[in-house]
This record gives C-alpha cells, structure tokens and sequence, in this order.
C-alpha cells in the first residue's frame, strides 16, 4: 500500500497541482492508495508519526512537497526499518531532488516509484542543542549566514511572493545579499569527531551537509555523499565580506572550495560552542538561534526508492 502526503502550499500552490496530475494517473492505473493533504506547518510530522504508529507492515509512504515537507516526515518516521520513502519534489528549492538527481517530471518519477529499479538507504543527520532543540536533517543543516537567510525568508514572506511569480530563486538572491551586509561574524569552538575544540573568530557560516546542494541549487558541499556516513561541512571564516560577494557566483559550480577561509571536510560528528547565539537551519527551516550544537550522521538510516 502507498501513502501519499501532500504539501499543497509548497512552491506556492504548485504541490496541489502536482498531485491533481499524480492522483489522475493512479486513478487511470486503478492503483490502491491513501493519501493526506497537510493542512497546516508541521502536519506532515504528525500525518507520518500517527502512520507509523498503526504499523503492521512496511508502509511506503510517498512525499509530494519541497524540502521542507520531507524534513517535517523524516522527523516524524518513528521506525525507520519499517518505512520506504518516495519523493515528488513540489518545492521551490528542491535540493533533495536535485542531488538525488530525481526526474523533474512528475509523471516520469511517479513511474520510478511505482517500479524502483532498486531501494537504498541513505543518511541523514541528526541535531541536538543544549538549549533543547532536536531534529533531523536529510539535505543540510547550517548555522550564521545560511540560517538567517532561511529565517528572513520564512518571516519576510517574499518567497510566497516571488513563487506565485515562478521567481522563488529570487528570493534567495536578494535576502543573501541582504544578508551578506547585515549577518554578524560570529566567534565559535568546533570539535570534529570528538577531538580537541579549535576556535574560530569571524566565522561567516558553518553548514553540514549531507547533500550536495542547498539554497535551491548553491554546491556548497560538492564532496557531499548520502552514502558515505558522513557529513560534508562547509566552514566559511576570515574572509571580507566584499570578498565573499565576488566568491558567491563559485559557488553555483562548488568552485569555493579552492579559496582561502572556506574550509570542506567531512566527518560523523561536529560540535559546535558559539560565544553569541546564531540561527540555525535544518533544511531550510529555521527553528530559532543557539549556542551549544551537536551533529551526527546517522548512516544508512532511510530506505528510498530510486
Ligand atoms: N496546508 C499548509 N498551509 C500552510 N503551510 C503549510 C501547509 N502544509 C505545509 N505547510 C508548510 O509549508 C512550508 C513549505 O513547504 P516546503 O518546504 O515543502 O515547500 P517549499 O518551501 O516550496 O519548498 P523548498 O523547501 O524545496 O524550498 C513548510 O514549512 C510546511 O510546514
């Protein structure tokens, strides 16, 4: 049996339209499904977790929403063993999609679901703050210049704007460059993998992704693998900001990485002791600011079907 969830707000009403095409098609197959319509945020969470919770056996349980929809059902997937995802991207961004390299055809990549020429587990993060924030990430999770981004963009409500518009990309242009000129460095205490802290003071962002891509296309971590059981993380400190604008454009081909001040590694675990509380993201939605962070890759944790 699949379960649909569908995000019909996402890119602005494109998600309910993406389900009218997908929902005509399984009706013309005469295919056996449910589906719920998140209805409000986070509904999609309780919508999985109430799923889950009347298992009996596998549920394949198939998103058609944007990142954040998918955010919202992997936080509320309580065993992971006994789900298999499904992702019609709906979104604006669409990074998942986009790394996943997923067919942009709605149709093709019903198809792809319906007959999955194989299922992989991928994994996804995992963050904790001393404050008492948890959650899951399955793209990416950032803290400084991303993360306020996200969340003046959540807030400014210019993104539901520019969608209805099909120029959500816009969006990030402009508050970025905002941004840019307005987000403070920040000074922070990062232990890799559990070993010694090493203090940085102009911090500019610091983002583990798990994924290839955020913001709707930026390769911030072009040697991120959702494989690999690590995370990609994208350290950006002591770099001028003008100089930073002029780099921005690298950033499309994941050419960065060559400057000086953007350090790439990857890892299982990052913590991370700020001396001021910054906003954090996880996965573009922006639950508040911190000062203690904690990520983990929780490897091979979530069965797709690709
Ligand atoms: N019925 C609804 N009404 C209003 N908001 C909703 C509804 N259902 C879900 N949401 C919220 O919509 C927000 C955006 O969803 P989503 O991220 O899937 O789309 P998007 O922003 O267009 O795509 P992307 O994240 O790829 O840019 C989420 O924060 C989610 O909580």
């Amino acid at each position: 049996m699949y379960h649909f969830i569908i995000n019909p707000k996402s890119q602005s009403g494109k998600g309910r339209k993406i389900w009218e095409l997908i929902k005509k098609e399984l009706d013309n197959r005469k295919l056996t499904y449910e589906y719920t319509i998140t209805r409000y945020p986070h509904h999609a969470s309780e919508i999985t977790r109430d799923l889950c919770n009347n298992l009996s056996g596998i549920l394949k349980l198939i998103v058609v929403g944007g990142d954040g929809t998918v955010n919202e059902v992997i936080n509320g997937i309580t065993n992971f063993e006994q789900v298999i995802l499904g992702y019609i991207p709906s979104g604006s961004s669409n990074d998942l999609g986009r790394s996943l390299k997923l067919p942009k055809d709605p149709l093709l990549n019903l198809e792809t679901i319906l007959k999955p020429s194989r299922f992989r587990y991928i994994d996804i993060g995992q963050l904790k703050t001393a404050e008492g924030y948890e959650g899951k990430f399955i793209v990416s999770s950032g803290i400084g210049f991303d993360a306020s981004i996200c969340e003046e963009t959540f807030r400014s409500g210019i993104k539901k704007f520019l969608n209805r518009y099909g120029l959500g990309k816009l969006t990030y242009i402009i508050i970025a460059l905002k941004q840019l000129l307005t987000c403070p460095f920040i000074t922070a205490e990062i232990s890799v993998d559990k070993g010694p802290a090493t203090k940085y003071k102009q911090v500019l962002m610091i983002t583990s992704m798990n994924h290839k891509y955020e913001g709707g296309g930026m390769m911030i971590a072009p040697a991120a693998n959702p494989f690999d059981g690590k995370l990609s993380v994208c350290l950006v400190h002591d770099i001028p900001k003008l100089k930073t604008l002029i780099l921005m454009p690298t950033i499309l081909f994941g050419k960065h990485t060559r400057f000086q001040g953007i350090e790439t590694f990857n890892c299982k675990n990052l913590d991370i002791k700020l001396h001021s509380p910054a906003y954090l993201h996880s996965d573009g939605e922006c639950p508040g600011a911190f000062k203690y962070i904690s990520l983990d890759c929780i490897s091979n944790t979530l069965r797709i079907m690709i």
